[in-house]
C-alpha cells in the first residue's frame, strides 16, 4: 500500500496558541520555559492529529517558534557577528533578536532582511553570509523534535532546508556569490545528516524548491556536487522535495541526483506526471504531491485516482508516497468548528486535518479498500455540486468585463501633465511626508471589534470607539506635520479580509488562520464566486476622516492583485478573469472616493511581485494582466486626483518596467531593511513619478533615529530627483504600539525637514 505522508504541518497552532505564547513571551510575562512547553505541546498536539487523521510518518523540524529559514540558519552556525555575544549568552534571545530586532539600554541590533518565501503570503528572514562564511552543524533543536516524535511513538522524518536552496535564499553582505559557500556549507550538513542517522532516523526530507526554479549550469552543478556529498555521508534516506513549479528543464538534473526518493508537486505542475514516472530510477521513491497545501478546496477524486492509478502502473506500491504538495503551512488547520459558513460552501472545503485524510482515503482506494472508495464517491459528489452550483456565476459581472474598452486602463492625460494638476491642487511641499495607512491596532480596538462582532457591543458605540481613533489618528498626524495624512484603518481587521468581508462572491471562516510571519496571522478570505460590490465599502470612513481635516486624506484601498493573492482563490475560473473582476469593483470604489471628495487615493499592491511566476518564461503574462487589472482600478479618475500605490517585501530590479507601467502617480515601497538595496534599480532605469522608499523599519519595534532615517534619504537623493521622492515608512503602522510610532514618525519628519532644507539649499 503507498505511503501517506505531508511535507510540513502549520505551526501557530488553531487557536493561535504559538502566537499568544510568542507574543506573551516578547512582552516579558512568560518565561522561555513556559514559551517552549507549549511549543512542545503543539507539535505533539500536530502529529498525533496528523496521526489520527491517516498519515503514515510525519515530519519533524516543520515546526518553528519563528522561522524555518532563521532555524536553517542556527542549524548550520551561520549567525551574523553583530548577535554573537548575545547568542553565546543566550540563545533564544538572539534568535528573537535575529528575527525582530532588540533595542534595550545597552544593546541595539537590528533585525534580518525579512522577504517572501516564493510565491506565497508567508515570510521568511534572510540568512547573511559572507566570504569565508564558517558553518557547524547545531544539531539540539533538529535531533530534540526528532526524539519526541520518536518517544511518542510516530515514525518521524527530519525536514531540512536544503543547502542550494539555503544559499540561494541567503543575501551576501559583500556582494559576494553565495553559491561559492557550497563547499564551505557541505561538511555542516554532512554532519547533520550523520547525527540524524546516529538517531536511528530511516529518512531526511530535503526541501530544495529552488530545483524547480530556472537554473544555469553553475546551480546545476552544484546541485550534483552537493547531493554527490550528501548522498556519500551515510545518512538517512533523502526525500528531495520539491515543489510551487514544474521540474521542468531541471527533471533530468532532479532524477540523476543520488537520493533515494523524489518530491513533486502535482497540483501546480500536473503535468509533469507523465515525464517524472518516466524518468524516475526504478530504486526510488515517488512522493506524489497530489492534495493542494496552497489552496482550501477539497480534490477530485476522479483527477486524483487518475494521477494516483497512472503512477501505480508504473511505479510499484512500496515505492509511492501519497503527499500533499507541499508544506500545509499555507492553509488553516480545521475545518471542524466553521460553522458559520454556509454548508454548501463547507462542503467544498478542506484544511491541513482534511486533506491528511484525503490522502489516506487516496491511498487506502488505490489498495483497493471498499470503504475508501465509497467515501471518494461521496467526495465526488460534494465536488460536482460545485460545479453545478448557481450562485458562483454572475452575468451582469461577466457583461461588465466583456464590454469593458481598453481606454478604462488609461488615465486621460500622461503623469507629466498630471503632476502640474496635482502639484496646483494640493501644494505640498518638496519631499512630502505620508505613512502607509494604518495606525496601530491597539488591545481597545481589537477587543471593541471582538466585542461587536459577539453581538456584545452595539454598532453606535463600536462606531464611536473607531470615530475617536480616527480623531487621534488624525491629531497626531496634524501635530507633527505630517503632509499627507491618512485615517489609519481602525476599522479593519485585515487589508484583505476586511473588503473580502464587502464583496459578493467572497465568504470568510471563523478561524481559518494562516501564518503570515512570526507571530503574525491572516485570515485569507475564500473567493468562490463572481465578485461584485454591492455597496461603498470605505467612503464613509474617507470622508469622516477628511472632515477633520483641512490636509488631503488620503482613501485607502487594497489593490486586485493583492485581493487575489491573498485570498484562497477559486480554482474553476482563469485567476487573471477573477482578478479583473475585483479591478471593476474597485474602479467604482475609486469612482465614490473621487465624487466624495478624496483627492488622493492609494490602492495598495504589496503582493504583485508575490505573485510572479516562479519561472521567468511566464512573467510576461502574468505582468501584462496584473498591471492591466491594476490600471483598471486606478483608471477612471481626473488628472488632479493622485493615485498612490504601495509594495512592501518587494525586490522590484526585475520588474521596474511593469511597475512603472502601473503608472501610479507615487508609489512607496519598502526599503529599509535593506538599506536602499533596490535603488539599484533606478541606477539602471529612470523610474519617472513619484516614489517614497520606505525610511522606517515597522517590522521591528526598534525605533529608527533622525540620523539613521536623515541617512536613508540622502542614499535615495542620490539616485532620485527631489521633485519625486516622498517620505513615508516601509509599510503599515499596525502592528506597532503608539509610543514607538508617535517617536519614530517624529524623527521621519525631522529628517525629511533636515533633507528638504538641504534640497532647498542646492537649488
Ligand atoms: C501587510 N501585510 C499583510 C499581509 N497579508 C495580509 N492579509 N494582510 C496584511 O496586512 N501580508 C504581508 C504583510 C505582513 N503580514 C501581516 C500579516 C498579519 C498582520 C497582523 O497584524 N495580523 C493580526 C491579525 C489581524 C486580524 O485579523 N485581526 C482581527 C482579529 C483580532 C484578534 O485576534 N482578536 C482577538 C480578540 C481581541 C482581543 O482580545 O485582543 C481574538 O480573536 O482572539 C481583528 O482585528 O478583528 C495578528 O495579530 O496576527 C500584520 C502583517
Ligand atoms: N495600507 C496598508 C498596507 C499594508 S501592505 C497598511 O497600512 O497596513
Ligand atoms: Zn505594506
Amino acid at each position: 500500500m503507498p505511503h501517506v505522508t505531508y511535507l510540513g504541518f502549520p505551526r501557530i497552532g488553531r487557536r493561535r496558541e504559538l502566537k499568544r505564547a510568542l507574543e506573551s513571551h516578547w512582552r516579558g510575562e512568560s518565561s522561555a520555559t513556559e514559551l517552549l512547553d507549549t511549543a512542545r505541546d503543539l507539535r505533539h498536539r500536530h502529529w498525533a492529529l496528523a496521526r489520527e487523521a491517516g498519515a503514515d510518518s510525519v515530519p519533524v523540524n516543520d515546526f518553528s517558534l519563528y522561522d524555518h529559514v532563521l532555524d536553517t540558519a542556527v542549524l548550520l552556525d551561520a549567525i551574523p557577528d553583530r548577535y554573537r555575544a548575545l547568542d553565546a549568552a543566550d540563545p533564544l534571545a538572539a534568535y528573537f533578536a535575529m528575527a525582530r530586532g532588540v533595542q534595550t539600554a545597552s544593546v541595539d541590533l537590528p533585525a534580518l532582511e525579512m522577504t517572501k518565501w516564493f510565491d506565497t503570503n508567508y515570510h521568511y528572514l534572510v540568512p547573511e553570509l559572507s566570504t569565508g562564511q564558517r558553518f557547524a552543524a547545531r544539531t539540539d533543536k533538529l535531533i530534540g523534535e526528532f526524539r519526541e516524535a520518536t518517544a511518542a511513538g510516530h515514525l518521524g522524518r527530519p525536514v531540512v532546508l536544503g543547502p542550494i536552496s539555503f544559499l540561494r535564499l541567503a543575501k551576501t553582505t559583500d556582494g559576494s556569490d553565495a553559491l561559492a559557500l557550497l563547499d564551505a556549507i557541505l561538511p555542516a550538513y554532512v554532519d547533520v545528516l550523520t547525527a540524524l542517522a546516529a538517531e536511528g532516523a530511516a529518512w531526511v526530507q530535503i526541501d530544495e524548491p529552488c530545483l524547480a526554479l530556472d537554473l544555469d549550469d553553475t546551480a546545476r552543478d552544484a546541485y550534483r556536487h552537493a547531493y554527490a556529498t550528501l548522498a556519500a555521508a551515510n545518512g538517512p534516506r533523502i526525500l528531495l522535495a520539491t515543489y510551487f513549479a514544474a521540474l521542468d528543464d531541471n527533471l533530468p538534473l532532479a532524477v540523476s541526483l543520488p537520493v533515494a526518493g523524489l518530491h513533486v508537486d502535482l497540483v501546480r505542475a500536473p503535468e509533469q506526471l507523465e515525464a517524472v514516472a518516466q524518468a524516475l530510477p526504478t530504486d526510488r521513491v515517488l512522493s506524489a504531491g497530489v492534495v493542494d497545501g496552497r489552496n482550501i478546496w477539497l480534490s477530485d477524486p476522479g483527477k486524483v485516482m487518475g494521477q494516483l492509478r497512472a503512477l501505480s502502473a508504473r511505479i510499484a506500491d512500496d515505492r509511492l508516497w501519497v503527499a500533499t504538495s507541499c508544506s500545509l503551512l499555507h492553509v488553516p488547520i480545521d475545518l471542524t468548528g466553521e460553522n458559520d459558513l454556509r454548508s454548501s460552501l463547507r462542503d467544498w472545503l478542506s484544511f491541513a486535518r482534511q486533506k491528511i485524510a484525503e490522502l489516506r482515503r487516496y491511498a487506502d482506494a488505490l489498495a483497493g479498500d471498499p470503504d475508501a472508495m465509497n467515501a471518494l464517491a461521496r467526495q465526488s459528489e460534494r465536488v460536482a455540486t460545485r460545479a453545478k452550483s448557481s450562485d458562483v456565476v454572475r452575468v451582469d459581472v461577466r457583461a461588465r468585463l466583456r464590454q469593458l474598452t481598453p481606454q478604462a486602463a488609461q488615465r486621460r492625460s500622461g503623469y507629466s501633465s498630471r503632476v502640474v494638476s496635482q502639484r496646483e491642487r494640493f501644494g505640498l511641499p518638496e519631499l512630502p511626508t505620508t505613512t502607509i495607512g494604518s495606525f496601530p491596532q491597539t488591545q481597545e480596538l481589537r477587543k471593541a471589534r471582538s466585542a461587536y462582532r459577539a453581538g456584545k457591543l452595539d454598532t453606535a458605540t463600536y462606531e464611536a470607539v473607531l470615530r475617536d481613533d480616527i480623531t487621534r489618528a488624525v491629531r497626531f498626524q496634524e501635530s507633527i506635520g505630517i503632509d499627507v495624512l491618512v485615517h489609519g484603518e481602525p476599522e479593519r481587521n485585515d487589508m484583505v479580509e476586511y473588503f473580502g468581508e464587502q464583496l459578493d462572491g467572497y465568504a470568510f471562516t471563523a478561524n481559518g488562520w494562516v501564518q503570515s510571519y512570526g507571530s503574525r496571522c491572516v485570515k485569507p478570505p475564500v473567493i468562490y464566486g463572481d465578485v461584485a460590490r454591492p455597496e461603498p465599502m470605505t467612503v464613509r470612513w474617507s470622508a469622516y476622516a477628511q472632515s477633520l481635516t483641512q490636509r488631503p486624506m488620503k482613501g485607502m484601498l487594497t489593490g486586485p492583485v493583492t485581493m487575489l493573492q491573498w485570498s484562497f482563490v477559486r480554482d474553476d475560473l482563469p485567476r487573471e478573469e477573477v482578478c479583473r473582476q475585483i479591478a471593476l469593483a474597485l474602479r467604482d470604489e475609486v469612482h465614490d472616493l473621487e465624487a466624495a471628495g478624496i483627492g488622493i487615493i492609494q490602492i495598495d499592491e504589496p503582493a504583485l511581485r508575490e505573485g510572479l511566476p516562479l519561472r521567468r518564461a511566464e512573467w510576461a503574462n502574468y505582468l501584462g494582466w496584473a498591471v492591466h487589472a491594476f490600471r483598471i482600478a486606478a483608471g477612471g479618475v481626473s488628472d488632479a486626483t493622485q493615485i498612490h500605490t504601495h509594495m512592501c517585501y518587494s525586490e522590484f530590479n526585475d520588474i521596474i518596467e511593469s511597475v512603472a507601467a502601473m503608472d501610479a502617480d507615487v508609489i512607496s515601497i519598502e526599503t529599509s531593511r535593506s538599506r536602499m538595496e533596490l535603488l539599484d534599480a533606478f541606477t539602471r532605469f529612470r523610474y519617472p513619478n513619484g516614489i517614497g522608499p520606505g525610511v522606517y523599519d515597522i517590522h521591528s519595534p526598534r525605533i529608527p533615529s533622525e540620523d539613521e532615517m536623515a541617512d536613508l534619504l540622502t542614499k535615495a537623493l542620490a539616485v532620485l530627483r527631489p521633485d519625486q521622492l516622498w517620505v513615508n515608512p516601509d509599510c503599515g503602522l499596525k502592528t506597532r504600539g503608539w509610543p514607538e510610532v508617535e517617536s519614530a514618525l517624529k524623527a521621519m519628519v525631522s529628517a525629511a525637514e533636515r533633507l528638504r532644507a538641504r534640497v532647498r539649499a542646492a537649488a
